[in-house]
Parts: C-alpha cells; structure tokens; sequence
C-alpha cells in the first residue's frame, strides 16, 4: 500500500486590463493577489491493482490530482500510462496495436472498437470518441504498472463508456495494474467497481469512499 500526499494551490493574479478594471469596478471585485488551495494535505492510500474512480465538477481539480499521483508513482519508480500522452502513428488502426491481428482485434473490443471499417481507418480519419477508444486499447496493451486516464469516456455515448468501462476494469484486475481514471460523469461506478471513489468538490474539499469493491470482484 503506497501513501500519496497531495497539496496543491495557486496564487491568482488578475491582469488590470481597462476591461478587467470596469468589470471589477462594476461588480465591486477585489483584484489583490488571493491564493486558492485546491488540495490541503489530502491523503491517499493506493494499492498496486486498485482501481481508482475521481469525481467532481468541471474545475475542481481532477487532472491535477491524476497528473500528482502521476507524478509521485513515478518518483516512486512505478512506471505509468496516460492516455493523453498515447501518441498515434498515421497508419491503419490494426496496426497499431496488438502483436498478431487477433491481439490487435482483441485489444481493440476491450475498447469499444469492433468494426472492420475502422480497422482499416488512419487515426486522422477516426471521430473522437475513436480516436478515444483506440487510445484506451495502446493503454490496455501497455505492460506500466498504472493506467490513468483523464476525461475518461467523456468522448463517448454513455452506453460505450459503460462497456468500455467494465472492459478496461477487467482487463486490469486480471492483470493486476492500478487503474486510476478521471471524469465529471458519476455513472460509472457499477461498471467500474472502483476500490476507492474519490469525489472532490469545490475548494480543497474531497470525500474518499474505500473498499466498494475488492480486487477480482468486477471480473
Ligand atoms: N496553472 C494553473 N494556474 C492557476 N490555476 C490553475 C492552474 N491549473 C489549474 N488551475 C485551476 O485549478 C482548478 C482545477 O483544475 P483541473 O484542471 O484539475 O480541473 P478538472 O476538475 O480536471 O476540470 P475539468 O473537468 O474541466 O477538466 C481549476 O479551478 C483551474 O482553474
């Protein structure tokens, strides 16, 4: 069990446009310089193989916890996928992934992709939400010891999301990799059968939910 402390704030300064001086004006703003925490001394205690669900609205502050943990499991000398650092070659998709073509076709189910016309597709011709999925499948196919992805399923039909979710779950317990996704989207959590929910709100606030479902159990 690794233990991660996150503190994260910044110090917002506010440019003193002619535009932002009316606006601050009109709507009475105080423009000094004001910090805002975003994460206070949070603590985590992640294990190898967990998955790990991170709600919370837009802005506050889900990629940057992703992007800590990321960091720090690095430091640690774990090594760790992100999605949004999957660079894809311009070639066919069933290229890309997988050893053999039925590797490739399999990786590429997990991750929602199943037809033959896309097989043959370059990335620059896929649709983003493809493009997502084809991404998930070179996570899936990579050998770190975590997974994480950010705007997870955000990209995708809520009903894509929910088998890509309970596939990506799967695969990763069977493998034992620590799965650590991000995303505004609540609806998940069945699919995922998450070891720890982490929910953050506004300001440095969180709440953190252990144990809804052990190792093996999504499987
Ligand atoms: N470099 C920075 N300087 C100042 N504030 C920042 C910086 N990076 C992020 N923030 C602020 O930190 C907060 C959290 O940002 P973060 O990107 O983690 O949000 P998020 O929950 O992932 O949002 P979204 O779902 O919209 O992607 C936001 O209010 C953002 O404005």
């Amino acid at each position: 069990m690794a233990r991660y402390v996150i503190n994260r704030s910044f110090t917002s300064s506010v440019m003193r446009t002619p535009r932002v001086l009316e606006i601050a004006e009109g709507f009475g703003l105080g423009l000094t310089d004001k910090q805002f925490v975003v994460y206070d001394n949070l603590e985590l205690e992640i294990e190898q193989g967990d998955v790990v669900y991170i709600n919370g609205q837009s802005g506050s502050g889900k990629s940057l916890l992703l992007k800590d943990l990321a960091t720090q499991m690095r430091r640690d000398g774990l090594r760790v996928t992100d999605l949004n650092e999957v660079v894809l070659e311009e070639k066919p998709v069933i290229e890309l992934v997988g050893r053999t073509i039925s590797e490739a076709t399999d990786l590429l189910a997990k991750a929602g992709i199943s037809d033959a016309w896309i097989y043959i597709r370059k990335p620059s011709e896929l649709s983003d939400g493809q493009r997502y999925r084809l991404k998930l499948a070179k996570v899936m196919e990579s050998d770190a010891d975590a997974w994480i992805a950010d705007e997870f399923g955000a990209v995708l039909d809520r009903v894509t999301a929910r088998v890509v979710a309970f596939n990506m779950t799967k695969v990763a317990r069977r493998m034992g990799k620590t799965l650590m996704v991000a995303t505004t989207h609540t609806d998940l959590k069945d699919e995922l059968a998450p070891s720890l929910i982490v929910t953050k709100r506004f300001r440095e606030k969180v709440e953190t939910e252990r144990g809804v479902a052990q190792l093996g159990e999504a499987a």
